[in-house]
């Protein structure tokens, strides 16, 4: 729905009736500046640019913001994004730029959901700084900024604030600051950010908590769920990420046991978590994707207190890529194969079905590993765009039928991966890390990451 322009509102600090500005909001005269047009940020724009009419998306990729403007998608894998995109960049809901602060100038609310990477176990919080200026540089008393990207606990309150006030010459009253945390899983971002969990809201000041609470009442048919101020949101998100990263190092470091345990320790899970007070994980071969292996960090590398076990579940589910292929030179080794005389293939690059993104992949580190110890290394992903890692060659999915192979390593569960061709190969063995294959599946030996195969 495209709004009914009118005169540009501000929401901070405006005294008008909630059912005026709510009117202002979703008819298109409070503009909105979303920073950041990627897997994220960009389904978030266009729920934006849905609801309130009023959209520039910003993104300092100029191919980006050149196709969004267009109406086309750059996010690949976000079913009926590609859709909306074009439906509303087509009504004049959605437009895109690189000119952060020239859409920070107009803009009225201003939502940054840039990348916040790691660098050295360090937290690299350059793009949001970047992002978080620009918005600074062209802030005007009313405005709301609202933070949607995942960063340490304190960050609005001791960098976000003070960049504003000292690109702005305002300071927070003047302005209003609040934290909501994107909490979506890539391959449904449309549908989490419309109501899949309750959305948290953490205000700078009770000014911005209660306009960031208008503003996703709008955005989410979920129950929004404010909290004392900003760092307790910023909490809520890293805590959901800690507790992921510990439970799957418990999953990973029982698949590790199960050649003592002499159990396939999935088994054992499954039931173990046939009653509510346990939820152990699946083991794999790592943890990869630019979220979970990075938000130990954002507590580990930031607070002074001793953080032994978020550092041990780091430690485990980095190891895991290594206990795969020590796993794999084995059952390739009860075959008669020594690993170093062997061609390996890899199946799955990216960090897990569906999503095209490589960072701290366990499937690339299983690659990388295998590229120094096996004679030939090839790797397959249906959707992979990455180069990948050197010593490894790429094949299709359609063409490693015709290559001669030893053993396959599955890192990553593609449902694609239903198709290998299995009967093209002679003699192979298989080691699945994602218990993604069934006995009648191949004919070929497999072993299973956690199988207790390796039964001392
Ligand atoms: N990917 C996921 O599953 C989830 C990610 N998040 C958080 O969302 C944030 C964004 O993540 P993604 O969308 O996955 O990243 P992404 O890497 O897919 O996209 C980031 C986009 O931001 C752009 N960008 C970088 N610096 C910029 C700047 N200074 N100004 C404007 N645009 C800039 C990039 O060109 C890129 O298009 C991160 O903080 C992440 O932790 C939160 C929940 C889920
Ligand atoms: C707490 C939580 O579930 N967070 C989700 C997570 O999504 P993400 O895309 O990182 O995928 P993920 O399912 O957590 O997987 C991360 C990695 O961990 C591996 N993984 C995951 C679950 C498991 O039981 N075992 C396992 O080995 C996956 O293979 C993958 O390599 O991180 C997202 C984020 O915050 O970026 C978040 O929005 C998502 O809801």
């Amino acid at each position: 729905m495209s709004g009914q322009q009118s005169e540009p509102a501000r929401l901070y600090g405006w005294d008008a009736s909630r059912q005026t500005q709510l009117r202002a909001f979703t008819g298109g005269a409070v503009p909105v500046a979303v920073y950041g047009l990627g897997k994220m940020g960009l389904p978030l724009a266009a729920v934006y640019a849905d609801v309130s009419g009023n959209v520039t998306g910003v993104d300092i990729d100029s191919d980006v913001a050149r196709a969004v403007d267009a109406g086309r998608c750059p996010v690949e894998g976000e079913p009926g994004l590609p859709e909306e995109v074009e439906r509303l960049a087509g009504d004049g809901s959605l437009s895109a730029t690189t000119d952060a602060t020239g859409a920070a100038a107009d803009a009225g609310v201003h939502v940054i959901i840039v990348p916040t990477l790691i660098e050295d176990d360090e937290p690299d919080l350059s793009a949001l700084e970047a992002a978080v200026r620009s918005v600074g540089a062209g802030l005007d008393a009313g405005d709301v900024v609202v933070v949607e990207s995942t960063v340490p606990p304190r960050t609005c309150r001791d960098r976000v604030r003070p960049w504003l006030e000292a690109e702005s010459g305002l300071e927070l009253g003047e302005f209003g600051l609040a934290f909501c945390p994107e909490r979506t899983m890539s391959g449904r971002a449309l549908q989490d950010i419309r109501g899949s969990h309750p959305k948290v809201v953490g205000g700078a000041d009770a000014e911005s908590e209660r306009v960031a609470e208008l503003i996703y009442g709008e955005i989410t048919d979920a129950e929004v769920i404010p909290v004392a101020d900003c760092t307790t949101a910023e909490c809520v998100k890293v805590f959901e990420g800690l507790y992921r990263d510990v439970n799957i190092a418990l999953a990973n470091e029982l698949a590790t046991l199960a050649g003592e345990f002499g159990v396939d320790v999935t088994e054992a899970i499954d039931v173990a978590n046939t009653q509510p007070f346990c939820d152990i994980h699946t083991p794999g071969p790592g943890v990869g994707g630019h979220c979970i292996p990075y938000y130990p960090y954002f507590v580990i590398s930031e607070f002074e207190g001793a953080t032994p076990l978020l550092q041990t579940a780091r430690h485990v589910n980095e190891y895991m890529p290594t206990f795969t292929v020590e796993r794999a030179a084995e059952a390739l080794d009860e075959r008669g194969r020594d690993l170093s005389e062997s061609t390996v293939a890899v199946f799955g690059l990216t960090y897990r079905p569906g999503v095209d993104e490589t960072r701290a992949s366990p499937g690339v580190a299983v690659a990388e590993e295998l590229a120094e110890r096996a004679e030939t290394v090839y790797a397959v992903d249906p959707i992979c765009t990455s180069a990948p890692p050197e010593g490894v060659q790429r094949v299709s999915l359609d063409a490693i039928g015709a290559r001669e192979l030893d053993l396959a390593v599955v890192t990553t569960g593609h449902e694609e991966f239903g198709e290998i061709p299995w009967s093209a190969f002679e003699d192979l063995t298989v080691f699945d890390g994602r218990h993604m294959l069934d006995d009648e599946d191949t004919s070929h030996p497999v072993s299973r990451l956690g199988d207790g195969s390796d039964e001392d």
